[in-house]
């Protein structure tokens, strides 16, 4: 066992013990694996990054990489700097701009809010593309901000800090427009309402972090300096705890929608512990999209800890009940999930951390997530093992030939797990009797189906399904003929 204790994973995130190899993507762009260098260097402007690719891409793209001589070189000039992930300008507009459309009480230097009405006219600006219509360079005339219910006294103070200045106010005011700058910055803007959604269940104090700071609490200000989460998002509510990282339910101010923001929990204070980080988002952002790997937006650092901006789904697979879900649900279950890993699979990228806890439900759609574990087939950037709860033998004994296969094991113990409804064993004899194949029967569940699962658990790798054996197996034809022929018109 090597010491290696189930849940208190042996994985690293900030203290991995595989080899790290390759440069870091340091991109918070949703996208960085089709942003070229060149681009790079312009939008950073000033900003040093010497080597903006990772292993991760170097599957997708491998024209972007030096060769190797070039690579030996670049490796020691490699450069993971805090400073380029936190860019406090980020969402300062140019000074002009901010006074366009700000107008300023002598105490409180707080943006006026934009007017309903700004907004059908910019609506209409935007149709009226001749050269003679007007241009708005407002950019308070882009946004509404949400319509919430504010209690008598709050709507008082917001009204208060906005109140217009008379003209020869403005003309004696002394706060100077580089005040106006960083007082804007550290103000998070308002939730913006998003027309396209239904947000009627979203009862949001949009500007509760506007009141605060105009009483003199700055939540958007954080130790070192501002906060790129307080400033973007609306955190609602804490919606899970792993064993590195809190996540929460965030409302975007700036698109009115809802998102999961997961922050690692501890400070990650070296490089060697944010590049180890930073491979969960780097092998999210290569994957790209898949219906059943949960979305990455973006990512930055704050404070030293990671955040990473990701779809939110309702819940994990957690097993909180002694309750067995129904057979078909559980079939759904194992064929969207060796769906999402055939995708990984057949790009090079092993999971290594497949559990319910990291299957997320959407409605009907289930998600792989957590991307901590995740690493390259061929064994290049190392191996950091997840639960040793869903860890075959050989991932244990450090003789791990077949890193998919690995997955597929997971996979099979994630799902039998659901079936029993009780948490696998932590250590014991049935721990080692389910790795040696000796797996009890699963009364009212098909023959089929339980001899898949065995399969998938098998001692040998080799015996084991891959991934796209498993999608292809006729089970799936029998038990989820809709949701086998909607994925296969995808395919
Ligand atoms: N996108 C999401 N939508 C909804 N809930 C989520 C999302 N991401 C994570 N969660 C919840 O947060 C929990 C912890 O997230 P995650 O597994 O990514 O953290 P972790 O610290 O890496 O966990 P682990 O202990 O497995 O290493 C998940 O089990 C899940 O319940
Ligand atoms: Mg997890």
């Amino acid at each position: 066992m090597k010491g290696k204790t189930p849940k208190s994973k042996a994985r690293g995130r900030g203290r991995g013990r595989g080899r790290i190899t390759g440069g870091a993507d340091t991109s918070s762009s949703s996208h960085p694996v089709a942003m070229e260098t060149s681009d790079l260097t312009v939008q950073l402007e000033g900003v040093t990054l010497l080597r903006p690719s990772t292993r991760f891409q170097k599957l997708l793209e491998p024209s972007c990489f030096p060769e190797p001589e070039e690579q030996q070189s670049q490796e020691r000039d490699f450069i993971l700097s805090q400073d380029f992930f936190c860019t406090p300008d980020y969402i300062t507009p140019d000074a002009p701009q901010i006074t366009s459309y700000l107008e300023f009480d002598k105490e409180n230097v707080c943006p006026k809010s934009p007017e309903k009405s700004t907004v059908a006219r910019s609506k209409r600006y935007k149709r009226d593309l001749s050269p003679d219509a007007p241009q708005s360079t407002n950019l308070a005339s882009q946004y509404e901000p949400m319509e919430i219910t504010l209690d008598a006294s709050s709507k008082d103070g917001l009204d208060k800090s906005r109140s217009p200045m008379d003209d020869s106010q403005k003309k004696h005011s002394y706060v100077s427009q580089s005040a106006v700058a960083l007082r804007c910055r550290v103000m998070p803007p308002p939730c913006i309402k998003n027309p396209y959604l239904n947000v009627a269940s979203l009862h949001v104090d949009a500007f509760c972090d506007r009141r605060s700071k105009l009483s003199g609490f700055s939540p958007s200000v954080g130790g070192d300096g501002l906060s790129r989460y307080r400033t973007d998002f609306h955190e609602l509510e804490q919606i899970g705890c792993g064993n590195f990282s809190r996540v929460f339910k965030v409302l975007k101010r700036i698109d009115g929608c809802l998102y999961a923001v997961k922050q690692s929990i501890k400070q990650l204070h070296n490089e060697t512990e944010r590049k180890r980080a930073l491979m969960e988002v780097q092998a999210l952002a290569a994957l790209g999209s898949h219906e059943n790997i949960v979305a990455y937006y973006t990512s930055w650092f704050e404070n030293e800890q990671l955040f990473i901006q990701m779809e939110l789904c309702d819940h994990s697979l957690t097993i909180t009940k002694n309750q067995a879900p129904k057979c078909s649900e559980v079939l759904e279950m194992l064929y969207q999930i060796a769906k999402a890993l055939n995708f990984m699979h057949e790009r090079g990228i092993a999971h290594l951390d497949v559990k319910p806890d990291n299957i997320y439900a959407k409605s009907s759609t289930y998600k792989l997530g957590d991307f901590g574990c995740a690493t390259l087939m061929d064994h290049s950037l190392g191996v950091e093992e997840g639960d040793a709860r869903y860890m075959p033998n050989e991932m244990l004994k450090d003789q791990c030939e077949y890193l998919d296969k690995v997955d597929i094991f997971s996979l099979g113990m994630a799902m039998y797990e659901i079936l029993k409804g009780t948490p696998l064993p932590e250590s014991g004899p049935k721990f080692y009797s389910l790795r040696e194949g000796k797996i009890s029967l699963l009364p009212g569940y098909p023959v089929q189906f339980q001899n898949l699962l065995k399969a998938m658990m098998d001692p040998d790798p080799v015996k084991r399904p891959s991934a796209r054996e498993i999608i292809e197996n006729p089970i799936f034809d029998k038990l989820c003929p809709v949701s086998k022929t909607q994925s296969k018109s995808k395919q």
